[in-house]
């Protein structure tokens, strides 16, 4: 299973998430995030950081077309995750670019997951509504997952902390693809404790 580990905004956290054996650092641009990348990390230092170990993903609500390419092209981004809704041509143009992974909001509230309409996606990713969008630090109820009604992988988002290492590794349903971790592994919003993050890797990946 491969590791996204989101919220990144140093540079010395890139630097140690590729030596670790992370697959994914997240980078959000929604200026209202206390993670928010935008001004902590400039462009040049995300596209040469991290030795080529990492792809590099962009997390972005809701964003305009010119601005979302400005962004792929002047972070050297490899993916973007998506809150909000698109329609299929701004889907198709954008992965031309980089892969484009839409992020479906789970309410405590829902008894099924939504994926239906969301094919043109390369990937899904779930995640625990909430009012910042993302980086609720809690988890939706992944008995939703049964009889999931999709063929697309998926990464699973919301509240995953390091004593989850072992639910994951015992999950049945197929198509979990990558396990995304953020605010349980910080010691302040955008800082993580790498410390926290390596052991979470190493039981994942063992
Ligand atoms: O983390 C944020 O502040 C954030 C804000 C707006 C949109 C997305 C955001 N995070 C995106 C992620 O991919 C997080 O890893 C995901 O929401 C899970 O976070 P957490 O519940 O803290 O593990």
């Amino acid at each position: 299973m491969k590791v996204k580990v989101c919220g990144i905004t140093r540079a010395e956290d890139i630097a140690a998430l590729a030596e670790i054996g992370a697959d994914y650092a997240g980078f959000i641009f929604y200026p209202k995030s206390p993670r928010f990348a935008g001004d902590k990390l400039s462009g040049r230092t995300v596209r040469e950081t991290g030795n080529g170990k990492l792809e590099k993903v962009g997390v972005f609500v809701q964003p305009d077309l010119p601005t979302l390419q400005r962004t792929i092209a002047d972070y050297g981004l490899d993916m973007v995750q998506l809150y909000g809704d698109f329609p299929g041509e701004f889907i198709l143009e954008v992965k031309k670019s980089v892969k484009v992974m839409k992020a479906v909001s789970i309410p405590e509230s829902a008894t099924e997951l939504p994926v239906a309409g969301t094919e043109a996606f390369d990937f899904l990713l779930f995640d625990t509504a909430g009012k910042g969008h993302g980086g609720t630090g809690k988890q939706f109820d992944w008995n939703l997952f049964e009889g999931y009604a999709s063929e697309q992988p998926y990464f699973l988002a919301g509240g995953i902390g390091p004593g989850d290492a072992d639910a994951l590794l015992r999950w049945r349903e197929p198509h979990l693809f990558a396990a995304d971790v953020n605010s349980k592994f910080e010691s302040a919003p955008g800082i993580k404790d790498m410390r926290l993050v390596e052991a979470f890797i190493k039981q994942i990946k063992k």
